[in-house]
Order: C-alpha cells, then sequence, then structure tokens
C-alpha cells in the first residue's frame, strides 16, 4: 500500500464517514547542567529487552520531582533502553497491548500520534508480528499535533506518519482523522474539535468521567529540546487552555509557525499516555523534568503531562537519561 493510495479523512470528511458508519528545533531552553541524582524511589537499570545479561528495564518514576510516593506516582514509569533498536521492539509491543485491550472491551482503539522522531520509533509496527497480529481495521489514529501545511508538504505531521507507519498497515482510510489543510489554524482546529465531538457522539470516542474530555486510548508523544509536547511550547499562553479541546498557534517558535494542538487537558485525559524520548539533545529537559520542583511557575510543558487517571510510560533511551547520574 502506498502513501498516495491511502485516502485518508479530513475532519469534515470524518464526520460522515461515521454518520454513514451510524451504525529542531527551537533553540533548548533548558540550560545544560551537572549530572543529577534521581530521588532514591527511581528504581532503574541499564538494560534493554534484549539484553543477554539482565532483564527488561522497568523504572517506577515520579517526573516531577518530590511527592512521588502516591498513587499518580505509580502510574507513572520510566523505561531505559540501551539502544533506540530496544525501546522500538518495546514501543511496538506495549501498543500492540494496548490495542488488543482496547479493541476486547469497547471494539475500537483510538490512538493519537505526534510527529518528529515518534514515527521512526514505531516503525516495528510495521513488521512482524505486529503487522499480523494487530487489529488495525479498529484503529482510529488522530493528530496530537499537526502543521498548517498542504499534506504532501515536507513539515506535514500526516506526511510523517503515512510514510512511516499508516502506508504500510491496513487502517481504513475512513478511521484517519487528518485535519482539513484547505482551512486556517483556527478553522482547522474548530473542525477537528468538531470531528473528535462527533466521534464521541458515535461512542468511538469514550469521554472521561473524571475530566469530562475525550478519553483517548493512547496518546503517542514526542518532547523537542525544549520540553515541548505536541505544539504546546515552553512559555506560550497555550498551555493554559482549559476550556478546548484542540487549539492553535500562530507564532510557534519551532517552524513552521502555525500549527494545532490538542490541549493539555485533553492530553492528560488519556488512558494511557508514551512519552518517548531519545537523543542526548533532549538530556536537559529529562533533567528537569525529574528534578525536584520548587514552584509549578516555570514548568516546562513535558512536566505538564500529567493524568488524574490513566498510566504515563516514558520511553527513553541512554543518551536522553545521560544527566540523571543514579542510573
Ligand atoms: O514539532 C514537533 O516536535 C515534537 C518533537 O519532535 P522530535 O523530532 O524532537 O521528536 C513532536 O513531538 C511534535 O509532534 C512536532 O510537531
Amino acid at each position: 500500500m502506498s502513501a498516495s493510495a491511502a485516502v485518508s479523512s479530513t475532519c469534515a470528511a470524518a464526520s460522515s464517514t461515521t454518520s454513514r458508519r451510524s451504525s529542531s528545533s527551537a533553540a533548548s531552553r533548558v540550560q545544560a547542567t551537572p549530572r543529577r541524582s534521581l530521588p532514591s524511589r527511581l528504581v532503574a537499570s541499564r538494560t534493554s529487552p534484549r539484553s543477554p545479561v539482565v532483564p527488561p528495564v522497568y523504572a517506577t518514576a515520579s517526573p516531577g520531582g518530590a511527592g512521588g510516593t502516591t498513587a499518580a506516582a505509580a502510574r507513572k514509569k520510566l523505561l531505559i533502553f540501551d539502544a533506540e533498536e530496544y525501546l522500538a521492539e518495546s514501543l511496538a509491543k506495549y501498543t500492540a497491548r494496548l490495542s488488543g485491550e482496547a479493541v476486547a472491551e469497547r471494539g475500537a482503539f483510538t490512538v493519537a500520534l505526534s510527529g518528529g522522531s515518534l514515527i521512526k520509533a514505531l516503525r516495528k509496527l510495521t513488521e512482524s508480528p505486529y503487522l499480523e497480529a494487530v487489529e488495525w481495521s479498529k484503529w482510529h489514529v488522530f493528530w496530537v499535533d499537526e502543521r498548517v501545511v498542504p499534506k504532501d508538504h515536507a513539515d506535514s505531521n500526516y506526511k510523517l506518519a503515512m510514510d512511516g507507519l499508516l502506508s504500510k498497515v491496513p487502517i481504513p482510510a475512513s478511521q484517519i482523522y487528518a485535519i482539513n489543510d484547505t482551512l486556517s489554524a483556527e478553522g482547522a482546529a474548530d473542525e477537528y474539535e468538531t470531528c473528535l465531538k462527533q466521534l464521541v457522539n458515535d461512542g468511538v470516542v469514550a469521554i472521561s468521567e473524571v475530566t469530562g474530555f475525550p478519553k483517548l486510548d493512547l496518546m503517542l508523544l514526542g518532547m523537542g529540546p525544549d520540553g515541548h509536547v505536541g505544539s504546546l511550547f515552553p512559555g506560550h499562553p497555550i498551555v493554559n487552555e482549559n476550556q478546548k479541546w484542540v487549539s492553535y498557534i500562530k507564532d510557534s517558535p519551532k517552524p513552521p509557525p502555525e500549527r494545532i494542538t490538542f490541549t493539555f487537558p485533553l492530553v492528560n485525559s488519556s488512558a494511557h499516555i508514551a512519552l518517548v524520548v531519545t537523543g542526548a539533545g533532549k538530556a536537559g529537559a529529562v533533567h528537569k523534568a525529574f528534578s525536584d520542583k520548587q514552584s509549578s511557575s516555570d514548568l516546562l510543558p513535558v512536566e505538564m503531562v500529567s493524568q488524574q487517571e490513566g498510566v504515563l510510560t516514558w520511553f527513553t533511551d541512554k543518551p536522553a537519561v545521560s544527566m540523571l547520574s543514579s542510573i
């Protein structure tokens, strides 16, 4: 299946489809600081699922520093892999497991993709055994954020995902919800939120009883070197949006400037969030995310990823955690 062969829905098309069914890099703002010790409750290992020496890395972590002995902390995990290859294998297994659980429970799997390095990290899903075993026909795919450019533009997160993942797996095109690239940023964000509302009405997307926002089964996040997630950038007022499900910016510090993005209330209502962070360029932001907080006023966006229910799992490699000294 080629990318061009797959015709995906815009949000507008998604609404009619569901009716039918009726049934770089911004300059880092994180200063390089000396390696620091992790809180003692963080249990870490340096190995990988394929390590001949020791079992997989499973660390119980509390991003955000102090106060991590609560139930909330128990729902946050840090996985550290010796190599990105092992991370990719584990991420595929994790995603396939969550897909299977959601399909068994609700008959559908709702998943949101970010752009950037995440897509390459998902590559193992296009290979055996996942290619055959995953119930792709039950997937409903959204974008955490998207650049307001044509879908065939080099900056398009849709194009990135289509080329690297979606064109290689048999997800019905009508269940791939691209933004409407003919609209302004504001119009595209509004339409995407309308699309989500339609899918909530149709019973495809669940609603969190805790927050009242949509509860996707899996939110797949990357993180920029400046600690941004989706298109939620440090210091931008959009990080404080607490009403809208989907919003937009026209002044992104990382090009291209116009983007739409899920807001924090929506991100944080997900049943599962995977934060996929690799490379030494992210070490400063990871260091800050795992440091003790003096106040909540200077939080990086990545530090604002926090569910009231649900599980947050960090998938990292050794360079990304290289400033955490106790691992
Ligand atoms: O601009 C973006 O950047 C982030 C991070 O990208 P990465 O290549 O550093 O992993 C990405 O998660 C987001 O979706 C994208 O629009």
